[in-house]
């Protein structure tokens, strides 16, 4: 479990986290979302112990992260921005280090450490030293340290950064798999990984919380849910069979790749409709999908202002 209240922190006059309150039940995996320099760092960086609040509270599975420190710091597994480490170490050693700082029981080290090389496949790397490591390696190395004393709550501040394709892929099966039993935040700017991994997303701006929400909710805010898309040879001729659907508020036609969406008027379903429109004047279409709503767009919407700014926290 993780909880904070009116959580802040200020440097100088500049208030970087602006009293964040919410809470990370076990099994959940909350993602952290907001512009470059909204506060997330800040906020996992107080959670983690890394950095003291100056004002409000966070506890982690019970314990207050500045009063009862290093109780709260033990069931805390924490991946840095750019994951750190002593880069004059080979993989291997500096796990062995990490074992022994997080006082892993001996009879278990060997386990954890190999348990955490097998998670993070990182075999093909142990003799090498840190500094030499690609991006990619680095931040699985920083992954390993940050589970490999087998904590109860994860914060991982952008887990996938600087991995291809194949290993976020990876990461993100991993964390799932960790979330049965652990409770996780991750901060990211990917997007898609909301759907991925997250069963709920915070966005934060200017250090505040403007939305908390499950991934589903979110998408229920953008201008594209329940709109249905399609591509026509014929656009004109779709454009207009579209626009005699009564519950069809409007219709936007892609410049670059001629895809039509029609939007429908506010609580109304327009999808059978549109499908019978363009079937009883013989329109080619080569596909046609209902659209459950653009996080791009959400993510957009609610950090620069707009329609959907109001907060739910
Ligand atoms: N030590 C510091 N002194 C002064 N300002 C700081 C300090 N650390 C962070 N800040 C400021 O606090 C704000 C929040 O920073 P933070 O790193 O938490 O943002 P973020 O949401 O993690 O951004 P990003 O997505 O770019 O990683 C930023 O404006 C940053 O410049």
């Amino acid at each position: 479990m993780i909880e904070t209240q009116a959580l802040g922190k200020r440097y100088g006059d500049f208030v970087a986290v602006d009293g964040i309150t919410f809470k990370v039940e076990p099994g959940q995996v909350l993602g952290f979302l907001g512009p470059n320099g909204a506060g997330k760092s800040t906020t996992m960086k107080m959670i983690a112990g890394f950095l003291a609040p100056t004002s409000g509270s966070a506890r982690v599975c019970g314990f207050d992260v500045e009063e009862q420190s290093l109780e709260a710091r033990r069931v805390v597994g924490y991946l840095p921005e750019g994951a750190p480490s002593y880069g004059e170490m080979d993989v291997r050693q500096f796990l062995e280090f990490i074992a022994d700082a997080r006082e892993v029981p001996a009879n278990l080290r060997n386990k954890r450490i190999d348990d955490a090389i097998d998670r993070l496949n990182l075999e093909s790397v142990l003799q090498q030293p840190i500094d030499t490591l690609s991006k990619g390696f680095k931040r699985r190395v920083g992954l390993a340290q940050a589970i490999l004393h087998d904590p109860k709550v994860l914060i991982l501040d952008e887990p996938t950064d600087g991995l291809d394709p194949n290993q976020k892929h990876e990461v993100r099966t991993l964390i799932n798999a960790m979330a049965r039993d652990k409770t996780i935040i991750v901060s990211t700017h990917v997007l898609e990984e909301v759907h991925a991994v997250c069963h709920r997303a915070i966005i934060i701006a200017r250090g505040r919380v403007l939305a908390d929400a499950t991934p589903a909710e979110l998408e229920s805010r953008s201008r594209y849910h329940q709109a249905v898309s399609l591509t026509a040879t014929d656009v004109k001729a779709a454009k207009e069979a579209l626009s005699r659907v009564p519950d069809v508020a409007s219709i936007e036609v892609d410049a670059q790749d001629g895809r039509i969406t029609a939007f429908p008027k506010p609580g109304r379903q327009i999808f059978v409709a549109v499908n019978a429109a363009l079937q009883e004047r013989s329109i080619v279409v080569r596909e046609l999908a209902l659209e459950g709503g653009r996080l791009d767009e959400v993510f957009r919407s609610i950090t620069q202002g707009g329609a959907a700014t109001e907060a739910r926290a």
